[in-house]
């Protein structure tokens, strides 16, 4: 599904490079979270994937079109715009040039927020507004689904539905799963790899290796 080649990524052209020598691949039907530092280039490495940059030296594929994408969600949903929730996702099906407009009530069934279709976004929970911007990317019918830390400010109930959603979209239906996460918790629970990234690079593992390489505190293995 996504095939990256030494791939490096400069936001000037030139050194510092935020990304080097990144070399990995998403196979169909994987759910892949992207771990690391503060800093480290896990939004860089989705917005290369989106195709928003460019890398500046090698090369990622991406197998298919219909990528659906959740952006972090104070980018998009905390501002005060009054928009209700049909609204926002009636503006995404003008942009997808879907004529049916019942797919707005599906995707919204899909997530679980059928009720919640004349709400404006502003005046939704966390967990509420974090399943409408799903229920977006789920409109275009995605092979790849997207997701920029989908439990950020997020209620513990909520996150485990949300996370109950991905994986379902992703064990039941079939679409393959990239996010980018700070809750190594979830990453560990519901992926079957982790990407960690760190100093530049990254190492694609499985959350059973993460936990023994990455979390593990020191001197255990002189115990295990
Ligand atoms: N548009 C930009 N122009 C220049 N530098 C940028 C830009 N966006 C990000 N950076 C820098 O690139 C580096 C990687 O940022 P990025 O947002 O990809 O990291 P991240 O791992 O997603 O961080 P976080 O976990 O804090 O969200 C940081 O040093 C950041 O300051």
């Amino acid at each position: 599904m996504i095939q990256a080649e030494n791939l490096a990524f400069s936001y000037t052209g030139s050194p510092p490079f935020v990304l080097d020598g990144i070399r990995f691949a998403v196979e169909d039907g994987d759910y892949v979270s992207i771990l690391g530092d503060n800093g480290c280039g896990k939004s860089t490495l989705v917005k290369l994937i989106l195709r928003f940059l460019r890398p500046t030296r090698g090369s990622i594929e991406v197998k298919t079109k219909r990528i659906g994408y959740v952006p972090q969600r104070s980018d998009a949903a905390a501002s005060g715009f009054p928009i209700t929730v049909h609204e926002m996702l009636d503006s995404y099906r003008r942009l997808l040039k879907l004529r049916d407009k019942s797919v707005i009530e599906e995707s919204l069934n899909r997530v679980g927020l059928s009720g919640c279709s004349g709400a404006l976004m502003g005046t939704l929970s966390g967990g509420q507004s974090q399943k409408a911007l799903i229920a977006r990317a789920l409109m275009g019918d995605p092979e790849l689904l997207i997701l920029d830390e989908p439990s950020a400010g997020v209620d513990q109930d909520s996150q485990r539905e949300i996370y109950g959603l991905i994986k379902a979209l992703n064990a039941v239906r079939g679409i393959t799963v990239v996010s980018v996460e700070h809750n190594l918790e979830a990453a560990v629970a519901n992926s079957t790899l982790i990407y960690h990234l760190s100093g530049g690079s990254g190492h694609m593992c499985t959350p059973r290796q993460y936990v023994s390489e990455y979390l593990k505190p020191k001197g255990d293995e002189d115990h295990a």
